[in-house]
């Protein structure tokens, strides 16, 4: 009955992932082979689903990918090592480095020591600072996945009242600057925000990323908001493991306009964007080169 508010996230991403497979064939064309480095470290059986689930996705696109795994004990020192042989790798245009990293280690200098041109997950430092100035650089996958979504579901997104609900750095933060760069009036709640209930309440759009399932219910909802949920939770319903978003679905159904399910909402779009973007790094990092092989060329001439 209310089939016609779901968006399709599942269908989204295969538009986006036919767009990617054309640009990488055009770029074999070039004699380029767009090739993504994926680091794992540990064994989180979550971790290594979403790693194998990239792995797979990067293979039905033609981009090339290659597996790191390294043990749980790993220091931060040796980690920096890989992502240095990587970085100096012209065959590697994107390096993802699978999150969370075992306790021990440092994640945000880890981050830190890829090459920005290869930060397919748009987290260092320069890539977020270049998102809050406006400027084109590598994004967060989840971020633009949702804001893809939107502005598939809403159309014009200029001067819409939008809450995201979490202030991570992977998730809400890159969230509230797409959205504030899409002309959206932005609120970010979180957990110290007083009355977050009535905030959201105004929205005209909520994208939930808090890592709480069900949390949001149509109590949190304006009738006929849109409604992204980037929570995957794993619940034990009666004896049986399966997945939540932080939105409580079947109560906010009937008062939204539009929600996207989980699961085959936002999650196929983070794998979606994560194709993109090395694709898009690989052409940068040509046109990079070949700018710099002509300067060589004037230099000599
Ligand atoms: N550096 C880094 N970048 C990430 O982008 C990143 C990460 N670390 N660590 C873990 C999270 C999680 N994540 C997901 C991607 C796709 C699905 C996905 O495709 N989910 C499907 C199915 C889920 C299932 O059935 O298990 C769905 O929602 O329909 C889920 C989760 C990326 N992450």
């Amino acid at each position: 009955m209310n089939a016609h508010k779901l968006i399709d996230g599942k269908a989204a991403a295969a538009r986006v992932l036919l767009q990617v497979r054309e640009d990488v064939a055009r770029l074999h064309g070039q004699a380029i082979q767009p090739a993504l480095a994926v680091i794992l470290v540990g064994n989180d059986p979550a971790s290594q689903v979403y790693v194998r689930n990239k792995i797979l996705r990067a293979e039905e696109v033609g981009i090339r990918s290659v597996e790191h795994r390294l043990p749980s004990d790993t220091s931060t020192e040796q980690l920096l090592i890989l992502i240095g042989q990587l970085n100096a790798d012209p065959a590697i245009h994107g390096i993802l480095l699978q999150l969370p990293l075992p306790a021990q280690m440092d994640e945000l200098r880890a981050l830190e020591a890829i090459a920005p041109d290869k930060d397919v997950d748009g987290f260092h430092s320069q890539n977020v600072g270049g998102l809050s100035q406006g400027r084109a650089v590598l994004t967060p996958c989840t971020p633009s996945g949702c804001l893809y979504l939107l502005e598939h579901t809403c159309g014009d997104l200029r001067g819409k009242h939008a809450v995201v609900i979490g202030r991570s750095n992977i998730v809400g933060k890159p969230m509230a600057a797409l959205l504030l760069k899409a002309d959206c009036s932005v609120t970010v709640l979180h957990s110290r925000s007083h009355d977050a209930q009535a905030l959201c309440r105004q929205a005209d759009i909520v994208i939930a990323a808090v890592g709480r399932a069900r949390l949001i219910d149509a109590s949190w909802l304006k009738p006929g908001a849109v409604v992204i949920d980037v929570g995957i939770n794993r619940i034990d319903d009666d004896g049986r493991s399966r997945l939540v978003g932080d939105v409580d679905f079947d109560s906010a159904l009937p008062h939204v306009a539009a929600i996207t399910p989980v699961p085959g909402g936002v999650g196929p779009m983070t794998i979606a964007f994560l194709m993109k973007n090395t694709v898009a790094a690989a052409q940068a990092q040509h046109h990079a080169l070949r700018s710099q092989s002509e300067a060589v060329c004037h230099s000599i001439y």
